[in-house]
C-alpha cells in the first residue's frame, strides 16, 4: 500500500489524483491533503478520504473544517500548513499538483523529508531547477514527471540510454488560437483563450498553452528533470495531442508514447511505476478513428512566448525565475481582465528585458526575485 500526501487536492491534476487513489483502494491511501481555499469541494475530500493532515489556506477554512471533522485530524492553514502536509512523516509519496511557484518551499522541505515526488507544479522546476534537483540527487529521492510530454519521455528512455538521445521532441497542441494569425489575436476574450482544443485543465495552464509559454515552461522542465541541455530539446506541433512527446535517438529511431488526451493516465503511471494499472474508466485510443496525425514546425515568431522561454533556459542564473514570475503574474491580469492577451509576452519580454542577470542564485535570491518581479510587472498597469 502506497501511503500518498496530496498538495493542490482541488485542482484540476488533484481531483484526478483523487479519482485515481479512490480506484485502487487496494494500492493507494491517501494520508495527506491541502488545498487553497475551496472549502466546499476540499471538505467533501476529506469526508471521502479521511487523511490524518490536512491543510488549507486560511485560518477561517481551518477552523470551519474542524468544526466539521467527524474523525481524528490534525488541522493547519497557510503555507506552514502547505509544507507541513507536502513533507508529512506518515507520506511515502507526496504529489505536488499545486500551481505556481508556491509549490517551491513544500517540495524542498519534501525531499528534505527523503520523500519521492509525483511533480505536476512546472513552476517548481523552471524557478529553482538546479536546487530541486542537486537536493534530489543529494537526499537520493525520486522527482517523477506527471505532465503528459515528461511522463511520455520518461516512458521512452530506459536505463542507460540518456549517452544515446540525440533529441527530446516535446509535442505541443498549438492550444486555443492555434489557427489565429498574431493579428486576430489582438482583441481574443479570457473565455476564448480558456477553451483547450484537447484538454481540461486549471485556468493558469489553459492561458499558458494558449499563448505557449506552456511549451517553454515543459521545455525548462525537461531539461531538469532528464539532465539534457537545450541543444537536445525540441518543440513540434501536433495538434492532435495523441503522441505525448518522443525521444530520438543517435541511430535516427524515434520512440514516441500515444494515447488519449487523459492526465489520469500519466498520474496513476507516476503512482505506479515501473508498473501499470487497468486504468478504470479510461478510453482506449482508437486509431482507425483518429485515422491521421499531423505535425508541423514549430515557428517561434509566431509564437513568441516559446522563444522567450527558451533564451531564459539557456541563459540560466535567475533568469528562468523573472520568466516565470512574470508570466504568473501577467497571466493573472489577463485572467482578471485587466490586460489584453498579448499584453502577456509584452509584459514577460519586458521584465525579461529590465532584470539583472544573476548566476547560482540561492532559495532566498530567487523568493526575493519572485516577489520583485510580481511587484515591477504589476506597476506595468498603474
Ligand atoms: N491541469 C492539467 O491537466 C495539468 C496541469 N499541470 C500542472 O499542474 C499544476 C496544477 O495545475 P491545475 O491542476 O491545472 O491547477 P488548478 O488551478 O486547477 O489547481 C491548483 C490547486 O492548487 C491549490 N492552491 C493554489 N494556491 C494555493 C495556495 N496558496 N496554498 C495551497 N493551495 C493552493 C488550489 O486550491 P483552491 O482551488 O482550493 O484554492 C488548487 O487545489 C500546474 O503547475 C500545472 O502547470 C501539468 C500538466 C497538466
Ligand atoms: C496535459 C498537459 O500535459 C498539458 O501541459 C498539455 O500539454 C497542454 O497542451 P499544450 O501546451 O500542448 O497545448
Ligand atoms: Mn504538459
Amino acid at each position: 500500500m502506497k501511503k500518498i500526501s496530496l498538495i493542490g487536492s482541488t485542482g484540476s491534476i488533484g481531483e484526478q489524483t483523487l479519482d485515481i487513489i479512490r480506484s485502487h483502494p487496494d494500492q493507494f491511501q491517501l494520508v495527506g491533503l491541502s488545498f487553497g481555499n475551496n472549502i466546499e469541494t476540499g471538505m467533501k475530500q476529506i469526508v471521502e478520504f479521511q487523511p490524518a493532515m490536512i491543510s488549507c489556506s486560511s485560518k477561517e477554512g481551518a477552523d470551519k473544517i474542524k468544526q466539521q471533522l467527524q474523525y481524528t485530524a490534525t488541522v493547519l492553514y497557510g503555507k506552514e500548513g502547505l509544507i507541513e502536509v507536502a513533507s508529512y512523516g506518515a507520506a511515502d509519496i507526496l504529489v505536488n499538483a499545486v500551481m505556481g511557484r508556491i509549490g517551491l518551499e513544500p517540495t524542498l522541505r519534501a525531499i528534505e523529508s527523503g520523500k519521492d515526488i509525483a511533480i505536476a507544479n512546472k513552476e517548481t522546476l523552471v524557478t529553482a531547477g538546479h536546487i530541486v534537483t542537486e537536493l534530489s540527487k543529494k537526499m537520493g529521492v525520486r522527482l517523477i514527471p506527471v505532465d503528459s510530454e515528461h511522463s511520455a519521455i520518461q516512458q521512452c528512455l530506459h536505463e542507460n540510454s540518456h549517452k544515446d538521445v540525440s533529441q527530446l521532441i516535446l509535442t505541443a497542441s498549438g492550444g486555443s488560437f492555434r489557427d489565429r494569425t498574431r493579428e486576430e489575436l489582438k482583441d481574443v476574450t479570457v473565455d476564448d483563450a480558456l477553451k483547450h482544443p484537447n484538454w481540461q485543465m486549471g485556468a493558469k495552464i489553459t492561458i499558458d498553452s494558449a499563448t505557449m509559454m506552456n511549451k517553454g515552461l515543459e521545455v525548462i522542465e525537461a531539461k531538469w528533470l532528464f539532465d539534457m541541455p537545450y541543444e537536445k530539446i525540441d518543440v513540434l506541433l501536433h495538434k492532435e495531442s495523441i503522441i505525448h512527446s518522443m525521444v530520438e535517438y543517435i541511430d535516427g529511431s524515434i520512440l514516441a508514447h500515444l494515447g488519449t488526451p487523459d492526465m489520469r493516465v500519466p498520474i496513476q503511471y507516476a503512482l505506479s511505476e515501473p508498473n501499470r494499472l487497468d486504468l478504470k474508466g479510461g478510453e482506449r485510443l482508437k486509431l482507425w478513428e483518429v485515422g491521421a496525425l499531423h505535425f508541423e514546425k514549430m515557428d517561434y515568431h509566431r509564437f513568441k512566448c516559446l522563444q522567450l522561454a527558451f533564451d531564459a533556459g539557456k541563459q540560466g542564473g535567475i533568469t528562468p525565475t523573472v520568466l516565470n514570475a512574470a508570466n504568473e503574474m501577467a497571466v493573472s491580469l489577463f485572467l482578471e481582465g485587466k490586460i489584453s492577451f498579448l499584453q502577456i509576452e509584452d509584459f514577460v519580454d519586458r521584465a525579461l528585458d529590465e532584470h539583472k542577470a544573476l548566476s547560482s542564485p540561492t532559495l532566498e535570491d530567487i523568493v526575493g526575485v519572485d516577489e520583485e518581479t510580481r511587484r515591477i510587472v504589476l506597476s506595468y498597469i498603474n
